[in-house]
């Protein structure tokens, strides 16, 4: 088992929950990282940086008798959200919180590490603390520069999220896709500013940036087959400056998931549609653009899933749950489509869901999981490939 105790994993979780930074901003959680990796016995290990992706982290584990190299994942970024868990271990950076439970990833990534560190694997293996998962795309940017060239290309990547609504330690997973793909979509109002006495001499973007999102909100509760799956969210709203004046300017930040790219295709056409109406009804300009980057569905591969699933219900049958498909996206999907490979839930026992300003995921997941993702590991190097 690891060679860090139950007391060290929930140190270095409280530890990296304190200093929660964004997407490509995680430069004390990668020097963090880097000291507790240092600690380990370093005979087999080989540490990499990029300086083109400086706050992501690489090690290679030297296998002893390798035919292939297993790869790792474990995303290292937070979001802008105020922690109000109230826990004594709260965030130090204001308005920035591990509210995804990337903390969590870390930790585990880190047993995991820690362990074959001490017992050298048969197989070759690659351990990615990953930058910019929320947004960004860190593993598509990783992988577009080359990262993941020769030795340092796994022929199988695996990787795990939390899971607020499975019990602490639970493994969840499924054939097929486990997560959503997921575009994102900005949308700018540009109307006449003015003073709020005289809106007849203006044209309010608040107004029409309000019209839009309830117009919005039709399309999938109106338009989408309710068997299909599709989510439309706007996030972020931000127009006008103070009370008494009519802004002319509106900047909205949305997301759009579905569980086929035909999905997602769909509800892109039909915001583009409600855009040009509300362009028209408020003789206003309405500019919606979409990025898809690399958050790709994540679609687990066939053979290897099955082979994860098979294991875990053989031999951790009561921490392993099938789980259905989610509206999440995860670019790791991005990596899965380039490398064969299965992510899935780790349980964290939480009545907050992801995201929310409370997350506050069960210590107790950790112990357990680093258990059954080395029991795997560990598994899957002694079948031939
Ligand atoms: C697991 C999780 O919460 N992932 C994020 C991925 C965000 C992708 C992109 N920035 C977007 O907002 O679509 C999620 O929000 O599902």
């Amino acid at each position: 088992m690891s060679m860090l105790t139950k007391e060290d994993l929930i140190q270095i979780r409280r530890d990296l929950h304190q200093i929660p930074e964004l997407a490509l901003e995680e430069f004390q959680t990668h020097d963090y990282l880097l000291k507790e990796i240092a600690q380990f016995n370093q005979e087999f290990l080989t540490v990499r940086e990029l300086p083109k992706l400086p706050t992501a982290i690489l090690v290679r584990v030297e296998g002893s008798n390798p035919i292939k190299t297993i790869g790792y994942r474990a995303d290292i970024d937070a979001l802008p959200v105020t922690e109000e868990t109230g826990l004594p271990f709260s965030s130090n950076h204001e308005g920035v919180m591990h509210a995804c439970g990337h903390d969590m990833h870390m930790t585990v990534a880190l047993a995991v590490l820690n362990y074959f560190s001490e017992h050298q694997p048969k197989d070759n293996m690659l351990f990615f603390f990953q930058p910019a998962e929320e947004e960004k795309c860190g593993g598509l940017l990783a992988y577009e520069m080359g990262v993941f060239e020769g030795e340092w290309r796994p022929d199988e990547f695996y990787g795990l999220h939390d899971s607020p609504d499975l019990p602490a330690g639970t493994i969840g997973c499924r054939m097929g896709t486990l997560f959503a793909g997921s575009t994102e979509v900005d949308v700018d109002f540009i109307g006449t500013s003015g003073h709020a006495a005289f809106p007849h001499n203006a044209n309010d973007m608040v107004v029409a940036a309000s019209a839009f999102i309830g117009q919005i909100q039709t399309i999938v509760s109106r338009s989408i087959d309710p068997v299909r799956s599709g989510v439309i969210t706007f996030g972020k709203f931000e127009a006008g400056t103070i009370r008494n004046v009519i802004t002319g300017k509106a900047h909205l930040e949305g997301t759009i998931r579905g569980l086929e790219q035909s999905m997602i295709e769909e509800l892109v056409a039909r915001i583009k549609d409600v855009a040009e109406g509300i362009a028209r009804s408020f003789n206003c300009e309405v500019v919606p653009t979409f990025e898809q980057g690399g958050y790709l569905p994540v679609e687990n591969n066939p053979e290897l899933t099955k082979n994860f699933i098979d294991y875990m219900e053989a031999n951790h049958g009561d921490q392993f749950k099938l789980t259905e498909p989610a509206m999440t996206g995860e670019d790791f999907g991005y990596l899965l489509s380039k490398i064969p490979g299965t992510m899935f839930w780790l349980g964290v026992d939480d009545s907050h869901p992801l995201h929310s300003s409370e997350l506050s995921p069960s210590e107790d997941a950790l112990e357990p999981g680093v258990k059954a993702i080395v029991d795997f590991l560990e598994y899957r190097m002694q079948e031939e490939a």
